[in-house]
């Protein structure tokens, strides 16, 4: 990868540990001595890696380097900002998370550790997420006297309902990993070390998908889903009627007529 702010740079290691394996990125976030906190250095090489995903990658996995996924805002960086720095703050990862959840490709998130407070608005952003036992999310803003400021009041309730947020956030609650899946916040709960590897199975198996259907997956689906019945079954319409129209779907297709392609079965 050739992105400025992933380098790294004069004796300092990267922030972020970005490595190609066939059609998958994998991106770690690397600042383990930190807990791989998010400062301002590792939330622009993030804008900068999901800005410039090469041509022929077809999945992402991000992960955290080291016991944890991110403990979150890197508090000491907060101590100095006035209002309207905030706002700036707040708003500048907005729009990298945007990055995050807008990339052309799926985002699977591997979970292990602490997964915190502006890391859990990191993972709120990715498609798919799988944790490993270790595991556990908290909201400890109410703590700091802050507010969440990653759009994790936009994405986290419409993953856990409001009242989940709203009981994480008053009462300081760690979910672990077994709520984390039966509240739906993770899809896949692994053994203790495997999340990493489950991520990069299942990107590998998402990247065999057709990726018009990827992009109405990614791209359509949430629209769909919030938008009024009438006008999610027209958008639902026309993106089936652009993508069977594709000539990928019809090489997929005649591809199992022909017994050429494998079966539907449970794993
Ligand atoms: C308002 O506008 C916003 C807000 C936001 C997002 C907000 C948030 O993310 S709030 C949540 C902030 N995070 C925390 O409160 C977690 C704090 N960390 C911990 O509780 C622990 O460090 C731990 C994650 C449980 C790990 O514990 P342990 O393994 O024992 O490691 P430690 O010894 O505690 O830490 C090692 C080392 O890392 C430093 N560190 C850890 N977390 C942070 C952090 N979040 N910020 C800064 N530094 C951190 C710790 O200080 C230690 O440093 P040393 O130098 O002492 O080694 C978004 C956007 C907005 O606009």
């Amino acid at each position: 990868m050739g992105n400025a702010a992933s380098a790294a740079t004069a004796g300092q290691p990267a922030l972020l540990k970005v490595e190609v394996s066939g059609p998958v990125l994998s991106v770690g976030l690397n600042r383990p001595a930190k807990r791989n906190a998010l400062n301002d250095g590792i939330i622009l090489a993030i804008a900068d890696c999901f800005s410039n995903i090469p041509d022929d990658i077809r999945a992402v996995v991000i992960h955290g380097i080291g016991d944890h996924f991110s403990s979150g805002l890197d508090l000491s960086e907060l101590t100095e900002q006035d209002a309207t720095e905030g706002l700036q703050h707040s708003q500048m990862w907005h729009r990298v998370f945007d990055r995050v959840q807008y990339c052309r490709v799926p985002v699977i998130a591997a979970l292990k550790g602490a997964v915190i407070g502006g890391g859990l608005e990191l993972a709120c952003a990715a498609h798919i997420r799988v944790a490993e036992p270790s595991a556990y999310f908290a909201l400890p803003e109410g703590q700091r006297g802050i507010f969440v400021g990653g759009g994790g009041s936009v994405r986290l309730p419409r993953l856990i309902g409001v009242a989940r947020m709203t009981d994480m956030m008053l009462t300081g609650r760690v979910y672990s990993a077994i709520e984390g899946a039966a509240y739906g916040f993770t899809q896949y709960l692994t053994e203790e070390g495997n999340a990493y590897p489950k991520a990069m199975e299942l990107a590998a198996k998402v990247a065999t998908n057709a990726p018009l259907t990827n992009f109405a997956v990614l791209q359509a689906l949430p629209m769909i889903a919030e938008a009024n019945p009438q006008a999610g079954l027209l958008m639902e319409s026309l993106m089936a009627t652009v993508a069977q129209s594709d000539k990928e779907a019809k090489t997929r297709i005649r591809a199992f007529l022909d017994r050429k392609t494998a079966k539907v079965k449970p794993t």
